[in-house]
């Protein structure tokens, strides 16, 4: 009998045995990614575990020193922030980088102003940011030419994510997104988060807090002391599974499990199944 043809996309990204030193530091020691469109891959992993180096990789912070990227299945090189741009990759920090003293409509266009001549065109860049927030369902902003300065935390985290969309992006990474929102504006910016996934995005969280990856993850991949311990599918596991994965590296291997290349250099970890806790933050606090 033949075999049918796998008609699946290729991942939108896909990281594959990434390295990176800080001189003697292994802060990568091989790290494995795949990130779909149409869906929300949580990034999860114990402070230095190596979370924002794999991002800055993958946002042409640093270049990986190994391993391959594929972007929608062909291999690409990554080494500035332009390269990952111009291949529609962007990135919501945690700080945000947005100028209080303008309004939303400027920070959305912050570095990449729409010009009409040598003027901006204001008309043009108002358009397009209330068209990319409406498509968003944002309806937390009052006015988008209200200033970033007189905006919550969690109307902040909006234009940032809503700035990050605007430019035909393909793969969006948010860095921690929620981590000083309340319970009312976390729960806003993760129907945002899912949102962007619906629109057909690839979206990358990078989360501490396991009540939001379990709320909007499809995927979550796990990394501990720079490698990957597993990307498993969310309805597949356990809170405590992957409680499990960040705090000692191993755990029961549900299928589908996207399984770790072992780095020479790390221990061998064994496969072991595992049980579960809903409340637990990988950071040790409590979520709301
Ligand atoms: N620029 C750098 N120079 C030297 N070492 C670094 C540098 N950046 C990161 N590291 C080291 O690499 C490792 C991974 O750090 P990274 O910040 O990527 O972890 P993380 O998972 O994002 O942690 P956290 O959750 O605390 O932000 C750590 O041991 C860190 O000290």
């Amino acid at each position: 009998m033949t075999q049918a043809p796998d008609l699946a996309p290729p991942p939108t990204l896909e990281v594959r045995g990434g390295r990176k030193n800080f001189g003697a530091v292994h802060a990568l020691r091989g790290v494995d990614l795949v990130a779909r469109a149409g869906e929300v891959t949580a990034l999860v992993g114990d402070n230095g575990a190596g979370k924002s180096t794999m991002i800055k990789c993958v946002a042409g912070i640093y270049a990986f020193d190994a391993g391959e990227v594929l972007f929608e299945g062909e291999q690409t090189h990554i080494s500035a922030p332009a390269d990952a741009n111009a291949l529609g990759i962007e990135v919501v920090y945690q700080d945000l980088a947005l100028c209080d003293n303008l309004d939303i409509v400027h920070n959305m266009f912050l570095g990449r102003e729409l010009k009409n001549g040598f003027r901006l065109d204001e008309s043009a860049m108002e358009t397009r940011a209330a068209e990319v927030l409406a498509s968003l369902s944002v309806r937390t902003v009052r006015s988008i030419r209200q200033h970033v300065a007189s905006l919550s935390g969690g109307q902040r985290q909006t234009v940032a994510i809503a700035r990050a969309v605007l430019w035909n992006s393909k793969l969006v990474i948010l860095d921690e997104p929620t981590a000083a929102l309340g319970v009312a504006q976390t729960e806003q910016v993760l129907q945002l988060v899912r949102r962007l996934a619906d629109a057909g995005l690839a979206v990358v969280l990078v989360s501490h807090n396991m009540n939001d990856v379990f709320e909007v993850a499809d995927s979550i991949n796990v990394l501990y002391l720079g490698q990957t311990a597993a990307q498993v599918r969310t309805k597949d596991t356990s809170r405590m599974e992957v409680i499990e994965l960040i705090t000692s590296g191993s755990a029961g291997m549900p299928p589908g499990t996207v399984a770790p290349r072992m780095s020479p250099d790390a221990p061998d970890r064994a496969a072991t199944p595992v049980i579960s806790d809903a409340s637990t933050t990988t950071n040790g606090s409590t979520s709301a």
